[in-house]
């Protein structure tokens, strides 16, 4: 399947707990995510990240970390998504909500809402959470049901990445 759109998506965390936004309109309108977006022409997929956490949380990112990568393959579309994994845990400035991202909440690692998420978080949120580099491919035959996935943990980023072209 053709890849269509490149995304980013950062989790901000502290103190055993991840910053997560409610989404306003769009994509995952309604559901509960971390910070992020297309990546646009002539921009690096890292600065797309620290771009969107200042856009859509108002903190400036100083140590982000690619984790992961997760590769969406959209039955009903006929083509892939591929969303970048950032997690960074040193930031300046004080969150806020945005106008894409309101409320705002931090959540304890063990009371993550994934009844309000998208449905495949819960499958590899553990290795985002544990910081361990994780490549994983979901299939949705449409917005809300899975047909298919594959997550596998990695020893480095460069081979996380491979399984997700
Ligand atoms: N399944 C799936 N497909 C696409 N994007 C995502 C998922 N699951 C996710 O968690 N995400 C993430 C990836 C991005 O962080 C957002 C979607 O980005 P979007 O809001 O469409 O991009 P922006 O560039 O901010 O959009 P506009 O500002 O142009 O509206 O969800």
């Amino acid at each position: 399947m053709p890849v269509g759109k490149i995304f980013t998506l950062v989790f901000l965390k502290r103190n055993n707990s991840v910053l997560l936004g409610l989404k306003t309109r769009g994509l995952g309108e309604g559901l509960w995510n971390g910070f992020g977006g297309k990546v646009e022409e002539n921009e690096t997929v890292a600065n797309c990240a620290r771009r969107e956490v200042e856009e859509e949380c108002g903190v400036i990112a100083s140590d982000l970390k690619q984790i992961g990568v997760v590769r969406y393959d959209l039955d009903y579309d006929k083509s892939a998504d591929v969303v970048h994994i950032f997690t960074c845990s040193k930031f300046d400035g004080f969150e806020k909500p945005s106008e894409e991202m309101n409320p705002i909440k931090w959540y304890k690692y063990t009371d993550i809402p994934f009844e309000q998420m998208w449905p495949d978080a819960p499958k590899w949120y553990p290795f985002m959470l544990k910081d361990k580099y994780f490549s994983a491919r979901v299939i949705y035959t449409d917005k809300n049901t899975i047909k298919d996935s594959i997550i596998q943990e990695f020893g480095s980023l460069s081979n996380a990445l491979k399984l997700a072209q």
